[in-house]
């Protein structure tokens, strides 16, 4: 096993670097779900196992944004407390929760993917994301830089299949795409490389469950 303790509930401000880095052991597969978790919701808990029976991976960290570059995060609750409910909500032992990217201080995804290719470069990275993702994925900082550095997995998401799959992205990126039917070779693929899994349909969503005043609706 390598690098470090095993995430520990301690405050966000008060893990170090090897904390927010879950256990590891070199070549294990590891699907990276990156999100806001604003709540965290059964769904990311349903991608994230869909991903690691389609995958053939042995873990997903959830990586808790310190804030979406693209959203104006008025509205998002502070790290420790979407940490805490990310942890409650995932409640399986190959499924880790990190904040690393507020630890390291990054925000841009493309700086995450090379921080951790650098610092745990025994490992075999699938970035994980919603069509919606990928739908505005042309977005995001550096984003041919990121899918030239990590195999991409892109989950289906009711209604955004069409429009992700014609955005400029999937477009640019279309003879580096893997039929589904061999979505399990994606993390041993040489980026770019990516898929696009259908078969997990799930409408819900993080705005769904939350006041319009950004607090987060009981659970009934
Ligand atoms: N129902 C879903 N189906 C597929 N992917 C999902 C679903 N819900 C969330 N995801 C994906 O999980 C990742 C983290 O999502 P996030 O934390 O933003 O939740 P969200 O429900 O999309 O939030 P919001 O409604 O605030 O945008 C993103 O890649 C997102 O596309
Ligand atoms: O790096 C970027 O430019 C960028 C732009 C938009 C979103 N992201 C990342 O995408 C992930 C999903 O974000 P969200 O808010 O949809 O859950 C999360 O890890 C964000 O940091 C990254």
């Amino acid at each position: 096993m390598h690098a470090v303790a095993a995430l520990k509930p301690a405050s966000v401000a008060s893990q170090s670097v090897s904390q927010a880095i879950p256990l590891y052991s070199n070549g294990m597969r590891i699907g990276l779900l990156g999100g806001s978790f604003n709540p965290p919701h059964e769904a990311h808990r349903a991608i994230s196992l869909f991903a690691i029976k389609r995958l053939k991976l042995d873990r997903v960290w959830w990586l808790v944004t310190p804030g979406n570059p693209l959203k104006s995060n008025g509205a998002l609750n502070d790290l420790d407390t979407r940490m805490d409910a990310a942890r409650k909500m995932a409640d399986d032992p190959r499924i880790d929760i990190s904040c690393l990217e507020a630890v390291i201080g990054v925000r841009y995804t493309v700086d995450t993917i090379s921080y951790l290719r650098r610092r745990a470069s025994g490992l075999r990275f699938v970035w994980i994301m919603g069509a919606d993702n990928l739908a505005q994925f042309h977005r995001w900082q550096n984003w041919r830089r990121i899918a030239s550095e990590v195999p991409i997995a892109v989950i289906d998401r009711p209604p955004q299949s069409f429009r992700a799959l014609a955005a400029p992205a999937a477009q640019a990126l279309v003879r580096y795409r893997l039929p589904e039917n061999q979505a399990a070779r994606l993390a041993d693929q040489h980026a770019p490389a990516w898929a696009f899994l259908t078969g997990m349909k799930s409408s819900l969503s993080s705005t769904g469950l939350r006041n319009p005043d950004g607090s987060w609706k009981a659970k009934k």
